[in-house]
């Protein structure tokens, strides 16, 4: 049985560190539990401040960065290092400080990677490789034991934004196009992907995103508004702060 949570921390920088320590103890636990730790990384601000945290908090030392799998939500479609993908800030914000396995870290490809300026066919090409770590069946994918996704101001999670194809893609990695936030070129898993995980945990920081929240947690619809359509296996969870928390009805706040 799947179990929704909000949390409200006073700010933004609470948040993150709030976020970060429990992070850790996720990483620890599925450690614990199965000898390795599975995560989708996400992009945008609030990652970054979260990563940054993990990075500067000494209780990182107690995860065992050599058996993490690391993968991402989405990607911006630009070239290898380009300060714009969220690979690189992740590897600038943490992955470039702890002593991860390099074969278990897989960014999506970039535009100057194997299929070149081609999206669908890097697209092809990570849904190829998360079917390789996966497991038999269908979906075809790794166990994820955490998706992190910020969530923007018009409610899209990953590069799947309201009304666009990808919001009704059953496959597990599709290329975005005409994407309304920039770059327009990017590559996603979809709300399929996503809801293999056993836990998903949506970040959202600030007043801009406070109608998007609202309208998810109170049951938007999963194409007009993405981040209504996505739940972990066994928990959601809403990492907010007090600002974007301002639509939530008290009585979705108290949700356990
Ligand atoms: O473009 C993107 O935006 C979202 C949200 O970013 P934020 O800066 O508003 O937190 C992010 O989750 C996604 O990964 C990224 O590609």
């Amino acid at each position: 049985m799947s179990q929704t949570s909000v949390v409200v921390h006073p700010d933004a920088d609470a948040m993150a560190q709030a976020t970060a320590a429990r992070l850790i103890v996720r990483l620890i636990d599925a450690q614990s539990h199965r000898g390795t730790a599975s995560v989708v990384l996400t992009g945008g601000r609030g990652a970054a401040a979260i990563y940054a945290a993990v990075r500067d908090s000494p209780a990182r030392d107690a995860v065992d960065w050599s058996k993490v799998d690391l993968w991402w939500g989405d990607e911006r479609f630009l070239p290898s290092g380009d300060p714009e993908r969220n690979e690189t800030q992740a590897r600038a914000a943490l992955l470039d400080a702890v002593p991860l396995d390099p074969a278990r870290v897989h960014p999506m490809p970039a535009s100057d990677g194997p299929d070149g300026d081609d999206p669908e066919a890097a697209a092809g090409r990570y849904s190829d490789e998360l079917a390789l770590a996966g497991r038999a069946g269908s979906p075809s994918l790794p166990p994820f034991d955490l998706v992190l996704l910020g969530v923007g101001e018009d409610g899209h999670i990953a590069s799947v934004f309201p009304e666009h194809p990808a919001a009704y893609d059953t496959r597990t990695v599709t290329a975005v196009r005409g994407a309304p936030k920039p770059p327009p070129v990017r590559i996603t898993l979809t709300q399929v992907a996503i809801n293999t995980a056993t836990e998903v945990w949506l970040i959202a920081a600030g007043a801009g995103k406070a109608g998007a929240v609202g309208l998810a947690m109170a049951g938007g619809g999963p194409v007009q508004l993405p981040a209504a359509g996505v739940q972990g296996l066994e928990r959601t969870l809403w990492l907010l702060d007090r600002e974007a928390a301002r639509d939530v009805s008290p009585r979705l706040r108290s949700l356990r």
